[in-house]
C-alpha cells in the first residue's frame, strides 16, 4: 500500500493532509469532467481494471509495478488502461502492438512522462533521458554518442576501465578467497570506481578516493526518487504542494551532485592550469572532453555547464545500478546452471587463456558467455517497463485512442515472456542465442528482444553497457570459481525500482582459478 496514505504524526503533517483532502475533492471534480469529455468525444479507451473513484487502480497496485502490470496483461491482453488518481496510463504488451508504437509511431511517442521529482533533480529535465523529444535533446544525445561514446574516446580510457577491475580481482584474491561475499555489491563497486575513472580522467585520478564515498550515496538516494510514485504526479490539482516532500529531495539530491561536479570542475581547472594544456599527456576523462567543447567548440557542438554537469548525471545513474544488477543476475543464474557455468569457463580457458587476464578485446570471441547475457536480460531485464513515454498528440494503438499526455510503460519483461515468441519461455536456455548470432542484438531491430528498448529513445549508452558488462562478468569468471555457501540456494525474488534488483543478495564463494598466480598480484 502506498506510504502517503500513512496517518499524520505532527502538526505540519496533518495540515498537509487537510490540504491534500481539500485538493483531492477539486481533483475528483476535475477527473470526472475529463472522463465526461471523453466520452462526449467518443474516445476509445483500452480495457482496463475499473479502481476506485477518485483513486483509481491505485490501491491495488502493490509495490511491485512489473509483476502487476504482467498479471494484469493476463486478464486485460495485449494493451490495457489504468487510471492512477487522475493520471491515465497505457500498458502496452505485445510485440506488434510495440512496433505501432516505437517503430511507425516513435516520433509521436518520442516524449517521457517525467515525474516532478525527476525533473527537480535532473536539472530541469535538461539531461539526455528526461528531455522532450526536439533539436535540444538530439543535440545532448548527438555530443554522447559522438564524443563520449566515440570509439575513440571509448578506446582511450579502456586502460582506466581496466584499471578498476584489476583492482577488483586483486582484492578478491587478497582478501576473500574462501569467504562468501556480496556479488551485486561488488559489481557495483567495481562499476561505480570504472565510471568515475572515465568521467574525471587521468587529470584528478587519485583525488576521486574525496568524491568516491559521497558520490555512491547520491546515487543511491537519487535511484529512490526516480522510483517512488509521488502523489503530485497523480494528481494534477496538487501540483503546487509537495505533500511527500519529494520536491524537497529532490533538490537536495541536486544540490549534492552540484557540489560533487563542481569540485570535480575545479580539480580539473586547476590541474590543467598547473601543467598547461600542451603538456597535459594524460588521459582525457569525459569531463575534460565536455569542458573542451565548452571552451573551444563551434557554435553546433558548443555546451553550458549545466548540460555537461546533467550528461554527467546520466552517465553515473545509467553506468552503474544497472550494470552492476545485470552482473549480479548473470552471476545469479550461472549460479544455478553449473553446466553452463562449465561451458563458459571451458570457453574462457580456450579463448583467454588460464596464464592472462580477459581484455575487452576477447570479448567479441565469448560467444557463450554474450548468449548467456543476452538470455540473463531476456529473463531478468533491468529496465522491464523501459522508461515511460509520452505521446506528444493524440493517437492510436492497437484501435485504441491514446489521448496526449498519457503515461505509456512498454512492458519489455512480459513480451520477454511470451510463449507465442519463445519456446519455453520460462526456463534458462542461451543456446537459444547460439544458433543465429545476428537474429538479436540489443540495437532494438528485432521486436522480440528489447532489453535497451528501441527507436529514437532506445539507450544511448549501448556501446559502453556492452563492453563494461562483458569485461566485468568475463573476469570474474576467468579469474576465480565460484560456489554458494553450504545449504544456500538461488533465489530469484525481485524489487521494483528505477533498476530491477535480486531482493536478496547473490552471496558466493570464490576459488582462485589461474595458473599463474602472479596474475592476481
Ligand atoms: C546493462 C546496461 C543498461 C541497460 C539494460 C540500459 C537500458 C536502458 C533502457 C531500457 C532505456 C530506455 C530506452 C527506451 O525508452 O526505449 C535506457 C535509456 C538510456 N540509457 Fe541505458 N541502459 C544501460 C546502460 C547505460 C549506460 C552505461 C549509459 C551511459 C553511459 C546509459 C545511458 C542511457 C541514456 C542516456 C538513456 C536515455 C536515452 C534517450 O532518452 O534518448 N545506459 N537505457
Amino acid at each position: 500500500m502506498w506510504p502517503w496514505w500513512c496517518h499524520a504524526s505532527n502538526k505540519k503533517e496533518m495540515s498537509r493532509e487537510i490540504i491534500t483532502i481539500l485538493v483531492t475533492v477539486f481533483a475528483s471534480i476535475w477527473f470526472l469532467c475529463i472522463f465526461r469529455k471523453l466520452r462526449k468525444d467518443n474516445v476509445q479507451l483500452p480495457p482496463g481494471p475499473r479502481g476506485l473513484p477518485i483513486v483509481g487502480y491505485l490501491p491495488f497496485l502493490g509495490n511491485n509495478l512489473h509483476h502487476e502490470f504482467t498479471k494484469l496483461a493476463q486478464i486485460y491482453g495485449p494493451i490495457y488502461k489504468l487510471w492512477l488518481g487522475n493520471k491515465l496510463c497505457v500498458v502496452i504488451n505485445s510485440s506488434s502492438l510495440m512496433k505501432e508504437v516505437v517503430r511507425d509511431q516513435d516520433k509521436i511517442f518520442g516524449n517521457r512522462d517525467t515525474p516532478v521529482a525527476t525533473l527537480i533533480s535532473t536539472y530541469g529535465g535538461t539531461d539526455i533521458v528526461f528531455s522532450p523529444y526536439g533539436p535540444y535533446w538530439k543535440k545532448m544525445r548527438k555530443t554522447f554518442v559522438h564524443e563520449i561514446l566515440s570509439n575513440a574516446c571509448l578506446d582511450s580510457c579502456y586502460a582506466l576501465r581496466r584499471e578498476e577491475v584489476q583492482k577488483t580481482i586483486r582484492q578478491v584474491y587478497n582478501e576473500n578467497i574462501g569467504m562468501a561475499i556480496d556479488i551485486g555489491e561488488l559489481a557495483f563497486l567495481t562499476v561505480t570506481n570504472s565510471v568515475m575513472s572515465m568521467m574525471f580522467g587521468e587529470t584528478i585520478q587519485g583525488e576521486t578516493h574525496v568524491v568516491g564515498p559521497e558520490f555512491r550515496k547520491v546515487i543511491a538516494e537519487h535511484m529512490v526518487v526516480l522510483a517512488k510514485p509521488n502523489v503530485t504526479d497523480l494528481f494534477s490539482v496538487l501540483a503546487w504542494f509537495d505533500v511527500q516532500g519529494m520536491e524537497r529531495q529532490a533538490k537536495e539530491i541536486l544540490q549534492s551532485y552540484d557540489k560533487i561536479f563542481n569540485s570535480a570542475v575545479e580539480l580539473h581547472t586547476s590541474s590543467v592550469a598547473a601543467k598547461g594544456v600542451g603538456g597535459n599527456e594524460q588521459t582525457k576523462g569525459f569531463l575534460q572532453v565536455l569542458l573542451e567543447l565548452r571552451d573551444h567548440g563551434d557554435s553546433d557542438s558548443k555546451i553550458t555547464i549545466t548540460q555537461i554537469k546533467a550528461m554527467l548525471m546520466d552517465i553515473m545513474v545509467g553506468g552503474t545500478d544497472i550494470i552492476a544488477s545485470t552482473v549480479e543476475w548473470v552471476m545469479a543464474k550461472l549460479m544455478q546452471h553449473p553446466k553452463v557455468m562449465e561451458k563458459v569457463h571451458e570457453e574462457l580457458t580456450k579463448v583467454v587463456g588460464l596464464y592472462n587476464m580477459v581484455e575487452e578485446l576477447h570479448s567479441p570471441k565469448l560467444h557463450t558467455l554474450d548468449a548467456v547475457v543476452k538470455e540473463t536480460l531476456r529473463l531478468h531485464p533491468v529496465v522491464p517497463l523501459l522508461v515511460p513515454r509520452c505521446p506528444s498528440a493524440s493517437c492510436t494503438v492497437g484501435g485504441y485512442t491514446i489521448p496526449k499526455g498519457t503515461a505509456v510503460h512498454i512492458n519489455v519483461g512480459a513480451m520477454h515472456k511470451d510463449p507465442n515468441l519463445w519456446d519455453n519461455p520460462l526456463e534458462f536456455r542461451p543456446e537459444r542465442f547460439l544458433n543465429d548470432p545476428n537474429l538479436f542484438d540489443y540495437h532494438g531491430n528485432n521486436l522480440q528482444y528489447l532489453p535497451f528498448g528501441s527507436g529514437r529513445r532506445i539507450c544511448a549508452g549501448i556501446p559502453l553497457a556492452q563492453k563494461m558488462l562483458m569485461h566485468v562478468v568475463a573476469s570474474l569468471l576467468h579469474c576465480f570459481k565460484w560456489e554458494l555457501p553450504p545449504g544456500q540456494v538461488v533465489d530469484y525474488s525481485d524489487e521494483f525500482g528505477l533498476v530491477i534488483k535480486k531482493k536478496n543478495p547473490l552471496v558466493a564463494i570464490p576459488t582462485p582459478r589461474l595458473s599463474k598466480l602472479e596474475l592476481y598480484e
